[in-house]
């Protein structure tokens, strides 16, 4: 069957550029766009099969990475930006015209707090850290992919080199472990 994993890595991966200083990133509006400056390059890059995650049109995924929030700054039109879930982890600030999700805070403790969420994808510059990793892959099944086709999502993320998983990478689920450790006073 015929379907788009993400059109960034649909035609195979592109690495990024080891010395690489960040750019800015539109959101989808003709005119008056949002725009956030990043300045530097993002980490942990992957495709998020998950339904709160933004994608564009037609693709079963969106690629994500993370870059600390000092480093994140809304530098136009911000007052189209509205969080679109409030009593979410990760608050996804999202262009109230055109729907593109341009960044996500998390303000709880959390072990990723002080990471903000964003879509290289939406920057006109080239030099992003490539998508390392496929996450929350089951989860597309959920917003109506058939199960009798995963296999062949996952056979795709494989012959691009990405290895695939149903909720986070190794090391970030490591990560997760090990602050609810600490929180518990067991670390
Ligand atoms: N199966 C769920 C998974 C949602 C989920 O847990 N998403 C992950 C990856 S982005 C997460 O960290 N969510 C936290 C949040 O959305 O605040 C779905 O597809 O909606
Ligand atoms: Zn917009
Ligand atoms: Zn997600």
């Amino acid at each position: 069957m015929a379907f788009s994993l993400h059109p960034v890595i649909d035609n195979g991966i592109t690495k990024g550029a080891a010395d690489f200083t960040g750019g800015t990133l539109y959101c989808h509006c003709p005119s008056d766009k949002v725009t956030v400056t990043l300045k530097g390059n993002v980490l942990h890059n992957h495709a998020c099969g998950c339904s709160k995650c933004w994608k564009p049109k037609g693709a079963l995924f969106a690629i994500i990475g993370v870059i600390p929030r000092d480093s994140v700054s809304v530098t136009a039109n911000g007052s189209k930006l509205h969080v679109l879930d409030p009593e979410a982890t990760i608050q996804r600030n999202a262009c109230k015209d055109c729907g593109v999700h341009l960044f996500g805070r998390i303000e709880k403790d959390h072990a990723f707090k002080g990471l903000d969420f964003v879509h290289v994808e939406l920057s006109d510059v080239k030099g992003w850290q490539e998508p390392q990793f496929a996450a929350f892959v089951s989860s597309i099944i959920e917003q109506g992919f058939d199960p009798k086709d995963i296999d062949q999502v996952r056979g795709k993320f494989k012959s691009l080199g990405l290895e695939t998983y149903d909720v986070l990478s190794p090391a970030l689920m490591d990560m997760l472990a090990a602050f609810t450790a600490k929180q518990a006073g067991l670390l």
